[in-house]
Order: C-alpha cells, then sequence, then structure tokens
C-alpha cells in the first residue's frame, strides 16, 4: 500500500485539490443541514408544547403519512433515493416524539398536585 492513514498519501497534487474542494462544499452542506434540522427542532418543540397544553398525543400518524408521501416525490424528482429519504424522515419523527412525550409527560407531572409548576413544564432539551 502506498496510501497513508488519511487515505491521501501518494495523490496527485490536482486530485488531492479536487478532493479538497469537494470535501470543502461537503462541509458546507454538512453545516446547512445541521441549521436547518436545528430550525425544524424549533418548531417541533413548539408544537410539542402546545400539544401538551392541549393534551393532544405526541404523535400524528396521519400527518406523518402525508409528509412521507410528499417527501418520497421530492426525493425521486430530486434523484435521491425515495426509501433513503423516508427512512430519514422517520429517525427525525422518531426523536421528535420522543421530545413530546418528555415535555407531555413533564406537563402531566406539573399539574398533578404541584401548583408550583407551570401547565406546560419545562421545555424538553433539543438532545438528551
Ligand atoms: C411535529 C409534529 O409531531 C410529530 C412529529 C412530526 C414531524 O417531526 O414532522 C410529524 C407528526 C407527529 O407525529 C406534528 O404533529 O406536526
Amino acid at each position: 500500500m502506498t496510501t497513508s492513514s488519511t487515505g491521501t498519501g501518494d495523490v496527485d497534487p490536482a486530485v488531492r485539490e479536487e478532493l479538497a474542494r469537494l470535501r470543502d462544499s461537503i462541509d458546507n452542506i454538512d453545516a446547512a443541514v445541521v441549521h436547518m434540522l436545528a430550525e425544524r427542532f424549533k418548531c417541533t418543540q413548539q408544537v410539542g408544547r402546545l400539544k401538551a397544553e392541549h393534551r393532544l398525543p405526541p404523535a400524528d400518524p396521519a400527518r406523518e403519512a402525508r409528509q412521507i408521501t410528499r417527501l418520497r416525490t421530492l426525493a425521486e424528482n430530486a434523484k435521491l433515493d425515495p426509501a433513503f429519504a423516508e427512512k430519514f424522515l422517520n429517525f427525525i419523527i422518531a426523536e421528535v416524539i420522543r421530545h413530546h412525550e418528555h415535555i407531555a409527560d413533564g406537563a402531566t407531572r406539573s399539574t398533578a398536585g404541584n401548583s408550583a409548576g407551570s401547565p406546560t413544564g419545562t421545555p424538553a432539551p433539543t438532545t438528551d
């Protein structure tokens, strides 16, 4: 083997440059994905608090089914594997539902004989 542990040991400088250019773009895209996900979770946290206040269930399977249909079409049009898009959305939604359960749990505990707590409880952290 002529390559180092980084996988770029004995490589033509032009190839190395092209790789670095592409990786810069990947890093920018990853940053955008993180920022977009953070904004999405800010919205879903608000949905979670609204649901807890109004005693609505954390999950909404009918809404999820519509989102999956829509996302699969978007993925197909964008030449992205729709099965991957569906798995990715389901992964995110599962985390959102976990947050909503956490928020609802806090709301239940703060209204069960504890007058000190607010009706909506303390917002769940984005990760835990
Ligand atoms: C955010 C909501 O709660 C849940 C999470 C969803 C999501 O992350 O997109 C969609 C449906 C619900 O199961 C919602 O009801 O809109």
